[in-house]
């Protein structure tokens, strides 16, 4: 089966500190792969070279038959709208904006009404179980129902590949597991597959692979958390 997204041979510096020395990747339509690694051995760079966010200084990055790396910014920002979703620690959510604004965002950037992004947005904040909040904004809710709002915002327009690095790291661990399982509920639902960033090895172990990261490379013992089969 061609993977779905492929990069090869990633090397990326900042100045004269090295992030990816080298990295291959494979992720396979669906798929939910984790990567894992202590801190500073370049998970979030690889992630961002994933998602078109940041340029590698070497290697490729493939989705599908496109080569994104050399691709315009333009292009990569058109990609990050249409085909990927992106989701981090903190959700950064648009503050002036209510929950279902914020949901309904990506939609009316791509070109739908407002009444139609609307009634979307409901239905996802539903899916997270915060439909309740549509109409307060992020100032008022709890972490967690920040995140859930973020979550339903990043799957909005059902990307094929969603990027989440350390998506829960800022909540209680009940919570943050309570998020992560709903959100790979509705991925798992809607074929999206997932690249997910986390150094911890219950977060890890949802998903179908673990990727460890060592010094900017592959660890080649694959030892990673130890959630492979
Ligand atoms: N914007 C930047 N400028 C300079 N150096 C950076 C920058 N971003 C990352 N680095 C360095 O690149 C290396 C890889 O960082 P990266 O953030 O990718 O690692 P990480 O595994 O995600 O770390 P963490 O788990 O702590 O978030 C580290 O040595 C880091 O200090």
């Amino acid at each position: 089966m061609t993977p779905l997204l492929q990069a090869h041979g990633l090397v990326k510096s900042y100045g004269q500190t090295p992030a990816l020395r080298g990295v291959d990747i494979e992720i396979g339509e669906g798929e939910l792969v984790a990567v894992t690694g202590p801190s500073g051995c370049g998970k979030s760079t690889l992630l961002h070279c994933l998602a078109g966010i940041l340029r590698a200084d070497a290697g490729s990055v493939r989705y599908r038959d496109r080569e994104i790396g050399t691709e315009s910014e333009a292009a990569r920002a058109k990609l990050r709208r249409t085909e990927f979703g992106v989701l981090f620690q903190f959700g950064q959510l648009v503050p002036e904006l209510t929950a279902a604004e914020n949901v309904a965002l990506p939609l009316l950037l791509g070109g739908w009404t407002r009444r139609e992004a609307r009634r979307v947005a409901l239905l996802w904040l539903g899916r997270f179980g915060v439909e309740e909040l549509a109409d307060v904004r992020p100032g008022a809710m709890s972490g967690g129902q920040q995140q859930r709002c973020a979550v339903a915002r990043s799957l909005v327009s059902e990307p094929r590949v969603l990027f989440a690095d350390e998506p829960t790291g800022a909540l209680d661990v009940l919570t943050g597991e309570q998020v992560l399982t709903e959100l790979m509920q509705v991925a798992r639902l809607q074929g999206t597959a997932i690249v997910l960033v986390t150094h911890d090895a219950r977060i890890a172990a949802y998903a179908d692979r673990e990727v460890a990261l060592r010094d900017g490379a592959v660890d080649p013992t694959g030892l990673g958390l130890g959630i492979g089969s």
